[in-house]
């Protein structure tokens, strides 16, 4: 049996001021940096090892692992980093908040952008300060790949090659993997290896820095998945997730 474990980052500050994120590269908040903390305490107690780390190009993510290592001892093993791990662009809706864009326009239009599988939300305009092609870490990138939103399912799509190219040999060759990523990528990805219709896929909401266990057969089909520490906390922060349209 094989074991990956997937970890959304720890609360960021806009998480806490409840914004739409994206690919808008916000730090983390106080409590965001001790989930990480409790992350790597959970994963070291837990006798969990890594040969290698994901991550995005976000620093959100970049730094939650970081201090996972470092709770871990481990922070000379390699890390890849790929703007494919990148949290769901989401388009014109980044930076608003998401109860009062849900006041404005209605929880069905929201959460239509927010959780169906194929309705991206608005696009960022190309001349957009906020458009990735005027961002350094995507320089070398042509500007016509990136994304000005997306939808889960485009946001699978620029997944799954890189999943398929490095994820998923190295866990084939005996890694022990840690993939540190976002919500939505990270709903996409459970999406994928446990076939989950496109239609049940908006029920599923990943809590912030709860490290999440797939074990694998040798052939890499998913067995189960399961968070460490305390399910029941795990399962209200993730239907907190859920409730975020309603938050004051
Ligand atoms: O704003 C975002 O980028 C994501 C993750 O924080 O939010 P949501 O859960 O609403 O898709």
């Amino acid at each position: 049996m094989k074991k990956l474990v997937l970890l959304r980052h720890g609360e960021s500050t806009w998480n806490k001021e409840n914004r739409f994120t994206g690919w808008t590269d916000v730090p983390l908040s106080e409590k965001g940096i001790e989930e990480a903390r409790e992350a790597g305490r959970l994963l070291r107690e837990g006798g969990y090892v890594f040969d290698i780390a994901f991550t995005s190009m976000l620093k959100r993510a970049i730094k939650t692992l970081w201090i996972v290592l470092e709770e871990m001892d481990r922070m000379w093993i390699p890390v890849l980093q790929s703007w494919r791990l990148n949290e769901r662009h989401y388009g014109a809706l980044q930076g608003l908040n998401k109860s009062e864009s849900t006041a404005q326009l209605g929880e069905e239009q929201v959460q239509l952008w927010r959780r169906s599988y194929d309705v991206p939300p608005p696009a960022l305009d190309w001349d957009d300060p906020r458009h990735p092609r005027h961002d350094p870490k995507y320089a070398g990138l042509h500007p016509w790949d990136l994304p000005a939103t997306e939808c889960l399912k485009d946001t699978l799509e620029r997944f799954t090659p890189y999943a398929q190219e490095k994820i998923g040999p190295a866990i084939r060759a005996g890694k022990r993997v840690l993939l540190v990523a976002h919500g939505n990528t990270l709903r996409g990805l459970i999406k994928y290896a446990d076939r989950i219709p496109d239609e049940e896929i908006a029920e599923l909401n990943i809590p912030t820095g709860v490290p999440l266990v797939y074990e694998l057969e040798d052939d890499m089909q998913p067995i189960r998945r399961y968070y460490l520490g305390d399910e029941e906390a795990a399962k209200k922060s993730a239907q907190s997730v859920a409730n975020q349209l309603k938050k004051e």
